[in-house]
Formats: structure tokens, sequence, C-alpha cells
């Protein structure tokens, strides 16, 4: 089993990478983990209290339940993965079975800010843009398929945001095995990681 961490600033490209990386593998052979998953339940909130929550601070996440369900996998069992409502801001209550695969991804722009986590990646890629560019991508992401207005994504940005990418995401950079720059789209770093995904498989197969 090989396990690859892929963490960058909201907007990098962290989903499209990995999309671009997966489409090449056979779908027996990958599964993705989502950080986004693991976001806290906070469905004793009100949607209104939930809007005011700081997404990008690592107490937002549910550590104790993404690291449980690594060991899981680790371990060669299932388990089941929330899935999360950028709409609502909570989970939905479903979830999706996950097996272990030959590779685990891991996305998520606070995955390398936790210890245990960082050390079960067998590969750390760190997807960089940016940072007008990240804010542009969000903007137009937010408001076509997460139902924000450009006042709140703005506001966001500006209060939350950007001073939580450079306490915490940004420094996380320094742990990275691999940066891809992502300004634009980065088909010879994705190749790359592929090559070394396959090496890496046949070398622990041989
Ligand atoms: N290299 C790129 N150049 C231009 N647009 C991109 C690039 N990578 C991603 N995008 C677009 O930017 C938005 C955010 O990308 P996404 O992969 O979801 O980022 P992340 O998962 O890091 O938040 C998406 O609409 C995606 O299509
Ligand atoms: O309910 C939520 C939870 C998170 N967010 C924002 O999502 C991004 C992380 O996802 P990316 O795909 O990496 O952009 C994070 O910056 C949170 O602010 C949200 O808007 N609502």
């Amino acid at each position: 089993m090989l396990i690859i961490g892929i963490t960058g600033g909201t907007g990098s490209g962290k989903t499209t990478v990995v999309e671009q990386i997966v489409e090449e593998l056979p779908p027996d052979e990958v599964c993705v983990i989502s950080q986004d998953s693991y976001y806290h339940d906070t469905s004793h909130l009100s949607l209104d209290n939930r809007t005011k929550i700081n997404f990008d601070h690592p107490q937002a996440i549910d550590f104790d339940l993404l690291v449980s369900h690594l060991r899981e996998l680790k371990k060669g069992n299932s388990f089941e993965q929330p899935v999360y409502s950028f709409v609502e801001h909570n989970r939905t209550g479903e979830t999706i079975t996950t097996s272990p695969k030959k590779v685990i991804i891991v996305e998520g722009i606070l995955i390398f800010t936790h210890p245990e986590i960082r050390e079960m990646f067998d590969i750390k890629i760190f997807v960089h843009a940016d940072s007008d560019e990240r804010l542009i991508r969000r903007l137009k992401r937010d408001i076509t398929t997460r139902g924000r207005d450009i006042n709140e994504v703005l506001a966001r940005y500006q209060n939350t945001l950007k001073p939580m990418h450079l306490q915490f995401i940004e420094p996380t950079k320094e742990f990275a095995d691999i940066i891809i720059p992502t300004n634009k789209y980065n088909t010879v770093a994705v190749d790359l990681i592929r090559t070394i995904i396959h090496q890496k498989l046949n070398h622990i197969e041989s």
C-alpha cells in the first residue's frame, strides 16, 4: 500500500491534481480520502452559527477520526467515510464505504499540520498556486458550486482564509517531498508523479 498526502491552499488545484492522477490508475487500485469529509459534526449548531466557524483552522477538523480511519486502512479494513455538504456546512449523515487499495490518496488544506498523519504518508505533495490565482478560483467555484455570493467569499478570504493560510498551510510546504506549481495546468508534474507511483508500486510488489 502506498499512501500519498496532497496539500496546498484552497483553490491551489489539489482536487484537480488528484483527479488527474486517479484517472490513469485502475479504479480498483486507488481510493481518495478528502479532509473535507472530516470537518467536525456540527449538527448541534444552527446554519447561521455554522457559517461563523473558522473552517481553515486545524481545530475545525476531526483529526482523531481521520487518524483512526487511516489506521484501519493500514490494517486492511474498510471504514465509513462521512459525506460533507459545503452548502449546509455539515456532514450529511451519509457515508461512503472506503476499502483498502494499493494507492491511497489523502487530500486537504491542513493534513500536513498533523504530525501523526504526516508520518503515515509515503509521498508528500504540496500544490502551489499564487494567492491571487487561488482567490480568483475560489470566487468562481464558491459562487457556482457552493452557493456563496461575492461579498461573502471576499470577506471570508480577508478575515480567515488569508491569515489561516499564512499561519498553518504555507509553513507545511517544508514537509513536502514534491512541490507542484499550478498557476497553470501542470501536466509534466502530474506525469512525473504517475511515474513515481508506478515505480514505488513495482518496488513494493517485487
Ligand atoms: N492549474 C489550474 N489552472 C487553472 N484553473 C485550475 C487549475 N487547477 C484547478 N483549477 C480550477 O480552479 C478551481 C479550484 O480547483 P480545485 O482543484 O478544486 O482546488 P482545491 O481542491 O485545491 O481547492 C476549479 O474550478 C478548477 O477547475
Ligand atoms: O463548510 C465549509 C467547510 C469548508 N469550507 C472551505 O473549504 C475550503 C477547503 O476546501 P478546498 O477544496 O481545499 O478549497 C476551506 O478553505 C474552507 O474555508 C467552506 O467554505 N465551508
